[in-house]
């Protein structure tokens, strides 16, 4: 696990997005693992902004996202496809068949589980970008979700709910379950790279980097991944050294 402390949030995009354009421009037909939240928001802005400038091809990209509000429609401004296709796929050349989020609204939501796990088969992230909750969640296995689980639905815990409450009208409208990639799924992309920001979060980095491995703490997981970058800024390392 190498940790990088950078002194800014601004350097911390520019670095992480300066991987993961070197990434795209040495592997056409590559996977990149997303994330949403908040902390991705500037990683996305510098690979559009690049995008833009330079004409970094996504063509043959194909992209999978770690998770979906179940019951939300897809069109809804806060599900994860719109809040995808807002911050980056509709500013870059992906193409919509390349891209693949779990789909919250299958009427067999076990069915939709299944389906996303064999797309992962096919499609396994090279690179995985992750945030962290500050309870510690890597996508949306909240703690206590088993070491080995795959695609499945999860019950999301009301800090969880609370902590994206900021992005609805009203508490009754944010979502309480979301389909999620699995914390086994999580551990098979080649390559992680998890970003965090601010003090609220120094706790949950502390004790993934330095607390047991221990399924109440998902992200401890990542000290058994033999691959893996965090980047954090000055606040959520507060707690390391
Ligand atoms: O980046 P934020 O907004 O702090 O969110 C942290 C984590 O919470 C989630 O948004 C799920 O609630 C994760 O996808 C994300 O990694």
């Amino acid at each position: 696990m190498k940790i990088h402390v950078l002194n800014s949030k601004e350097l911390v995009n520019k670095t992480v997005s300066e991987h993961l354009i070197k990434f795209v421009r040495e592997h056409k037909t590559g996977v990149l693992g997303l994330a949403t939240g908040s902390t991705p928001i500037g990683i996305y802005e510098a690979l559009v902004k690049d995008h833009k400038e330079n004409n970094t091809d996504y063509s043959q990209i194909r992209t999978i996202n770690l998770d979906e509000y179940v019951n939300l429609d897809q069109n809804h401004p806060e599900s994860y496809y719109s809040f995808m296709h807002r911050n980056l796929f509709n500013h870059i050349n992906v193409k919509p068949q390349n891209i693949h989020l779990p789909n919250g609204n299958e009427k067999d939501l076990e069915m939709a589980c299944q389906s996303y796990n064999d797309v992962l088969k096919n499609n396994q992230p090279d690179i995985q970008i992750l945030g962290i909750g500050a309870n510690g969640h890597i996508g949306f296995n909240e703690p206590g979700t088993s070491f080995d689980s795959s695609v499945h639905i999860i019950e999301l815990q009301e800090q969880t709910r609370l902590d994206n409450a900021r992005f609805f009208d009203s508490m009754d409208d944010v979502p309480k379950k979301a389909i999620t990639m699995g914390i086994k799924n999580i551990m098979d992309a080649k390559r992680i790279i998890l970003i965090a920001f601010g003090e609220n979060k120094s706790e949950a980095v502390y004790q993934m980097v330095k607390g047991k491995v221990t399924e109440n703490l998902p992200a401890s997981i990542l000290q058994k991944h033999n691959n893996v970058e965090i980047y954090l800024d000055e606040s959520a390392a507060s707690k390391l050294f």
